[in-house]
């Protein structure tokens, strides 16, 4: 990539007081490039999955969505991770430079709060904690580009107002959070994410409260469907998901089995989906 867009958008970030600097280098070299220099802010290289990085930088790996390398979705995409990891937060400036299409190439200066998905998120907070927000969009993520033992799944978080919930749902199977400590069942703990992969293989969802404890496992929602309006092509738990979040004040963060979307729920509407960047798996 050429080194003065490079020099001109890292000029940039530090004269705005960006939060990070996004570098999406799509075909073109950008080793090198950024290691000459100390930068006050972190820089995250996105690659695709089949290119390797290896400079300093933190690198991203997000597939192009479509057959053509799209720079705005990938930003959008970079933010977002960027964002789950607690790296940018909402009301940071953010400065992308990159290979918008083959020979053109741009910067873009990125208000977070722009992102109707964060800001979503964001205004959330006060039904949810944050960082129970972007651990649990973080590991749906992870179940819908993973599946678990080479099989897609599907699944749901329905987290806070719990007692409310709690009273619109039964289970399905014995709870396996029952009785547990209080330290395995906190999503924000990335050690218990294994176990929670492995109850999303059965039916049913996860209830947590607005801290990130998990309540229940295999919970099924018995909720009143009418007046739903979402999209035709999602099924039961999906419609479930709606709906628990229109009689609740709870936010529902829902994996898909077919094509690994993380969709995420508020008032009965959904307000933000989120693709899988790079799915492993057969749909
Ligand atoms: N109200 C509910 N509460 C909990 N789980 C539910 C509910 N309704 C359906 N499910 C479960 O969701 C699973 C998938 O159902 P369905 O295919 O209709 O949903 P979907 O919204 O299309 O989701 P996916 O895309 O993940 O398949 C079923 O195994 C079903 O048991």
């Amino acid at each position: 990539m050429d080194r003065k867009l490079i020099e001109k958008s890292s000029e940039i970030a530090e004269e705005i007081d960006a939060s990070a600097l996004i570098v999406i280098p799509g075909e073109k070299e950008i080793e090198g490039l950024l290691e000459e220099k100390e930068y006050s802010f972190p820089i995250f290289i996105v690659t695709s999955p089949e290119k390797k990085y290896s400079g300093t930088h933190e690198e991203f790996k997000i597939s192009a969505r479509g057959e053509t390398q799209n720079f705005a979705k990938q930003f959008q995409d970079a933010v977002m991770m960027a964002y789950v990891k607690g790296k940018v937060d909402v009301g940071d400036k953010i400065v992308g430079v990159g290979a918008i299409e083959d020979e053109a190439t741009g910067i873009l200066v990125y208000n977070v709060y722009e992102d109707p998905l964060l800001r979503s998120i964001h205004e959330s907070t006060g039904r949810v904690g944050i960082d129970t927000m972007r651990a649990i969009l973080d590991l749906a993520v992870e179940i819908g580009r993973e599946g678990r033992e080479g099989k897609a799944i599907g699944t749901a978080f329905v987290v806070g107002d719990s007692s409310e919930v709690m009273s619109r749902s039964h289970q399905l199977i014995l709870n396996p959070y029952k009785c547990q400590d209080d330290e395995v069942r906190d999503v924000k703990n990335h050690q218990n994410w294994e176990t929670i992969k492995e109850f999303s293989q059965i039916d049913g969802v996860f209830i947590l409260d607005e801290d990130g404890k998990i309540l229940s496992a295999g919970r099924y929602l018995s909720v009143d469907s009418d007046e739903i309006d979402i999209p035709s092509g999602l099924g039961a738990r999906h419609v479930a998901c709606a709906s628990v979040s229109k009689e609740t004040d709870a936010i529902v963060v829902s994996v898909a089995k077919s094509g690994g979307v993380v969709r995420m729920f508020k008032d009965g509407e959904i307000i933000g989906e989120v693709e899988p960047r790079v799915r492993i798996l057969p749909v």
